[in-house]
């Protein structure tokens, strides 16, 4: 209603029951292909969490905190959402520093040249390195006297963390970014 989702970084996981925004629109600086407009992979990425990750960060049964839980997940699907998508400007970034190299797989829509064009092994260490750090620095448990633990316990394992990039979340940003790259050359 806003108009959220008239932003090149948003995207709707229920498309068809959007409304029509009552602000007036802003004008957002046209960087990708228009192309992109059409590429959501929301379906995916909400099967992902709720089969694959969710049952890894929670225990089974409920706490009879529904209301809380649902927001939790809307917030976790929002930023599931946005980091992949984003996958769009960092494949827009690449097709414009090498231009000719990303046209030729293209047009050949060779999907599996893509996906080894844009991979970068060390740049996926280095992020799995980074959110194992985050996880040991922010994901620390803060005690109830408001005094430092000696050895503050992790509300989550950073191993867990790194695995969810390294199975989820790096691999479905590279599928976002061949959906944008196939489609980069359309008329
Ligand atoms: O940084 C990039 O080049 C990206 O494409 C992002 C990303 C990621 O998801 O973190 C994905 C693919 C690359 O192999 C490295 C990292």
């Amino acid at each position: 209603m806003v108009g959220r989702y008239k932003s090149p970084d948003e995207h709707p996981f229920f498309p068809e029951q959007l409304l029509q925004p009552v602000l007036p629109p802003v004008h957002y600086k046209n960087v990708l292909h228009r192309a992109a407009a059409s590429i959501n992979i929301n379906k995916l990425i909400w099967d992902v969490y709720f089969d694959d990750l969710l049952p890894r960060l929670v225990r089974e049964g409920s706490d009879g905190h529904c209301g809380s839980s649902a927001c939790c997940d809307t917030t976790i699907l929002q930023a599931l959402s946005k980091r992949i998508h984003y996958g769009k400007f960092v494949a827009e970034a690449k097709f414009r520093e090498s231009p000719d190299k990303y046209s030729a797989a293209i047009e050949a829509q060779d999907k599996d040249k893509l996906m080894e064009m844009l991979t970068y092994k060390e740049v996926e260490e280095n992020v799995k390195r980074r959110v194992r750090f985050k996880a040991l620095t922010f994901g620390r448990v803060v005690g109830t006297d408001a005094s430092p633990l000696a050895d503050p316990p992790l509300k989550m394992k950073p191993d867990l963390v790194v695995e969810l990039y390294d199975k989820w979340l790096v691999p479905l940003t590279k599928e976002v970014e061949v959906h944008y790259l196939l489609r980069r050359l359309d008329n």
